[in-house]
């Protein structure tokens, strides 16, 4: 009956915690999937969160179903995260916007409408891009592209490329976008080139799909949402998947948003009830817990401010274990260039390393980086940050 069936190759981010996992090596260091490590090499639960949690274990209320667009207050906490507390638009009733399960759902929702209501669409994603990004929008059959985005030889932006490439789509293409820390090679656009960017799509008249999944991680909450916001000042359509996963750290409570800028009331209304049908068709409704979490922590001012505190502790202290792993790798490979180590921004490094190079920092270091040499910075601590730079170094002289 499923013989015809194929064997699952695995996902080669979420694998390879699994080989972490069942590692027994007692140096082991995971820099694998995009997951926020403390100093101690722990998952933390923020302390906004412990408030939030209390809230809603005391006293504890029923389960119900959620809307099909998730909790208001949920739905309101991305909006005035990614647009800005008092952006017109908001006021103007112009953001459809859904709570989702994770960026992945908000890409998926996002995914299904493109191909129900924009059949001839092609999606053009970064070279290279967060896999899944590719993935998810096949699975919903709309046809993925790449457009030029990064030079491994320069450990750069292939920018002129890339805008040549953007003149070159077709009106209502899709480009799929990375506001910030990029994923996986950090290396972020400047805003003159995101204004250049989106003067070319506005051009062209393309969709602009920004997946913005490490807000604050950057430069702060405003700032790593500069292109999605001057999009908006532009008037330009535009979609944003955003998660909550790495910023609030609940990455198992599966909580994220999509959010789609329209240029009317009416077709803000039509839009938002097209992604209600499509939920409904995918999930029917996200889950309650982590939405709670959401709408308590973004809507209580004294929290709201507590977690940003906190996820800037987390952005700088990734940011001190760039700094000290360039410096120690300078110290041990004088000759060599590790500049991208602090060019780079949010949770990645693209460490440049061969698939030969990375496969041994696991064989023989327990050291585990995706495949495509992607590091996850925050994986490092001052613990650890010495044995992974001493095996880098070794792997990187022979
Ligand atoms: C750019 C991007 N967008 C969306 C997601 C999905 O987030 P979520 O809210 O958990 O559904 C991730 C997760 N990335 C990390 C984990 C993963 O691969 O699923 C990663 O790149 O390691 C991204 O890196």
């Amino acid at each position: 009956m499923f013989e015809r069936i194929d064997y699952y190759a695995g996902d080669p981010i979420l694998g390879l915690m699994e080989k972490f996992l069942a590692d027994n090596n007692p140096n082991k260091v995971n820099l694998g999937i995009g997951i926020y490590y403390d100093e101690n090499g722990v998952l933390p639960v923020l302390d906004c969160v412990k408030t939030a949690e209390q809230r809603i274990a005391d006293p504890i209320a029923p389960r119900p179903y959620l809307p099909m667009a998730g909790l208001p207050g949920h739905r309101k906490g991305c909006q005035e995260l990614l647009f800005g507390k008092d952006a017109q638009i908001l006021k103007d009733g112009l953001v459809a916007t859904i709570a989702t399960i994770g960026g992945s759902g908000a890409l998926k929702v996002g995914a299904e409408f493109i191909h129900d209501w924009f059949p001839q669409a092609k999606c053009y994603v970064s070279d290279p891009t967060w896999g899944n990004h590719i993935a998810i929008f096949e699975g919903s059959d709309v046809v993925v592209g790449k457009y030029p985005y990064y030079d491994k030889a320069n450990s750069s932006v292939k920018f002129d490329e890339m805008i040549a490439f953007f003149e070159t789509l077709n009106k209502n293409d899709v480009v799929l976008l990375h506001p910030c820390c990029h994923n996986p090679t950090g290396m972020d656009l400047t805003r003159e080139q995101w204004d250049t960017v989106l003067n070319v799509i506005q051009a062209r008249e393309l969709i602009p799909f920004m997946d913005i999944a490490y807000q604050g991680f950057g430069e702060d909450m405003d700032s790593d949402a500069y292109a999605i916001r001057k999009a908006v000042d532009m008037g330009l359509p535009l979609f944003v998947s955003n998660s909550f996963s790495k910023n609030l750290s609940l990455y198992g409570e599966r909580v994220g948003g999509l959010s789609v800028v329209c240029p009317t009331v009416d077709e803000t209304e039509r839009v938002f009830g097209q992604l209600n049908a499509t939920v409904r068709r995918i999930y029917s409704s996200p889950p309650s817990h982590g939405g709670r979490v959401v709408d308590i922590v973004m809507n209580d001012e004294a929290l709201h401010e507590q977690w940003v505190g906190e996820v800037y502790a987390m952005r700088d202290r990734i940011k001190a274990m760039r700094f000290k792993l360039k410096s120690v790798l300078e110290a041990k490979i004088p000759n060599r260039d590790f500049d991208y180590i602090t060019r780079q921004n949010g949770m990645f490094s693209f460490t440049g390393l061969t698939p030969e190079q990375v496969e041994r920092l696991q064989s023989e270091f327990g050291i585990y980086m995706v495949s495509n040499s992607r590091m996850c910075v925050a994986g490092l601590n001052t613990s650890n940050i010495d044995y992974v730079a001493n095996a880098m170094a070794d792997v990187l002289k022979d």
